[in-house]
């Protein structure tokens, strides 16, 4: 199947290369066979190992009450090794918690408008299972978030804004601080119940939060007695509530979410279930190197779309017109596809392109072959025999993980790649699929289809989960506590 879909690949690039030249439908035919053959890798599907339906929309606290031994995953990613094997809070026994004031760090990050309502709450409904195992437990929970980059206090970055939702969501009066550390918090601290929450004010309102300075981290863990990280999507970060804390506070564990996200960006990436294909997308190659080096390790085929597939087409000498090009990573491109073709992996370029007149949501569009984009245009999204020939790829993978989106999505008239791409994996998710999301612009167009409940795992992070499917350590997943090592 992927065998027939590679060379349905290259009869249209090389239809589509011979209204151009014979050197350039050679060297792209030459370039993108690369065998679809598999890795010969032992693996564990993590739906198995896990014993719970990772193709579950949602997660359950019981579904993530999984003991230690089944969190011991080693990802190898292109950049060494990542051990991720730590101490979660549902290893913690009740009386672990009751009365305990805990840190918990999440990442409440999130859009706000001009009149401080919340856009999009992902990450305050994210951050819920934690908070409400604490509080069920008994436990006196200060809760820590950064909001935005703010230099020093600035009333547009304050945690108020969260407070209703988060109150809301947990079914309890969640008490706002005005600041993150000091006597009026300590105050509030002392006077906090058993399942009270306390939110304290953004931490980054203190530039120690960032410089990860520990005079600063010990002043907001002499807040507590144990430490909880949940906060995924600043973990790529060692400041001062998310790594500078764990030297202050015993034990310091994982969070529910931040559990479920190395569940799967680490654990099914390393150990999935084959095929296992990714798509990696977003306007610029630079930005994607160490994701597509990292995924070439691990994956069976890679589809390729967005505005980096230019850089690669004009490496093998096809004219891009004014599309977007990376002049100096067009040996880069080419050195990716080599080592594609070297890997066994299945690469993918899309054969088709639809292309505009300008950079705007009412330009003019035609759908042309990639080989063919005439001067002055700029090709925007795949195109539908591209779409074809993915969806295609797509129904041979149990595995699937999407970084990044197929065009420019937000201009509806070349949303169509994209959303196509989501429904696919919607309906393969329905299937039994393992899907994942990574983060950053895949989410927010996960979304605008109004599939993201289907998927399997839709990461809470951007920086952190790029800088994870990269195989690199995340500091505020390497301070906490390792996992109590248990035989399987
Ligand atoms: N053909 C194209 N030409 C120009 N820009 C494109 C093209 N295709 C996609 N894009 C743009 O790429 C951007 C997303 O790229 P980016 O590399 O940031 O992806 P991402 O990984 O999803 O996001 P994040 O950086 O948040 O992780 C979108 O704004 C989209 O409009
Ligand atoms: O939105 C994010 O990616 C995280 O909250 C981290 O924010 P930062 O990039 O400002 O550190």
């Amino acid at each position: 199947m992927a065998s027939a879909t590679t060379s349905t690949t290259l009869s249209l690039l090389k239809t589509a290369a011979s209204s151009t030249t014979s050197s350039a439908t050679h060297t792209s035919a030459s370039l993108i066979r690369v065998p679809p053959t598999r890795h010969q890798r032992k693996s564990v599907p993590l739906r198995q190992s896990l014993g719970f339906s990772a193709a579950a929309s949602g997660y359950s606290l019981l579904s993530l009450h999984v003991s230690s031994k089944v969190r011991s995953f080693k990802g190898k990613g292109s950049r060494g090794v990542v051990s991720m094997a730590k101490k979660s809070v549902g290893d913690l026994a009740g009386a672990d918690l009751k009365g305990k004031k805990v840190f918990v760090r999440a990442d409440l990050n999130v859009p706000l408008d001009d009149n401080q309502n919340i856009t999009d709450d992902t990450r305050v409904r994210a951050a819920i299972p934690t908070i409400k195992h604490l509080i069920q437990n008994g436990a006196k929970v200060i809760l820590s978030s950064h909001l935005g980059r703010p230099k020093g206090v600035t009333p547009k970055f304050s945690l108020a804004p969260l407070v209703s939702r988060l109150s809301e969501l947990l079914g309890i009066q969640v008490v706002k601080a005005d600041d993150c550390i000091g006597p009026e918090v300590e105050k509030l601290v002392a006077s906090l119940p058993e399942g009270g929450v306390l939110l304290l004010e953004n931490v980054r309102f203190y530039k120690e939060e960032e410089k990860n300075e520990p005079e600063f981290a010990e002043k907001l863990a002499s807040l507590a007695d144990l430490y909880v990280n949940d906060a995924f999507g600043t973990a790529h970060r060692a400041h001062a509530s998310t790594e500078g804390v764990t030297k202050f506070l015993k034990p310091s564990v994982a969070g529910f979410l931040l559990q479920k996200e190395l569940d799967y960006l680490v654990g099914a990436v390393s150990s999935p279930k084959r095929p296992f294909a990714a798509i990696v997308g977003g306007s610029k190659v630079s930005s994607k190197i160490g994701v597509i080096e990292s995924l070439l390790e691990k994956c069976d085929i890679l589809l390729l779309g967005g505005g980096m597939i230019f850089t690669f087409y004009k490496a093998q000498g096809l004219s891009v017109g004014s599309s977007l090009v990376e002049e100096d990573k067009l040996d880069l491109a080419t050195s990716l596809l080599a080592k594609a073709k070297a890997k066994g992996v299945s690469l993918l370029l899309p054969p088709d392109v639809v292309i505009a007149d300008k950079f705007a949501p009412d330009a003019n569009s035609e759908v042309v072959p990639a080989s063919a984009i005439p001067d002055g245009w700029m090709g925007l999204d795949i195109g539908p025999d591209s779409i074809k020939i993915f969806n295609e790829a797509l129904d041979t993978a149990q595995t699937i993980i999407w970084n990044g989106p197929m065009g420019v999505f937000e201009f509806d008239k070349f949303a169509t790649g994209t959303e196509a791409i989501a429904k696919k994996l919607a309906d393969l998710s329905g299937k039994g699929v393992t899907t994942i999301i990574g983060g950053g612009d895949s989410v927010a167009a996960v979304e605008k289809v109004g599939v993201a409940s289907v998927m399997s795992h839709i990461s809470t992070g951007g920086g952190a989960s790029l800088e994870l499917l990269e195989g690199k350590e995340l500091p505020g997943v390497v301070a906490l506590d390792e996992a109590t090592p248990v035989t399987v």
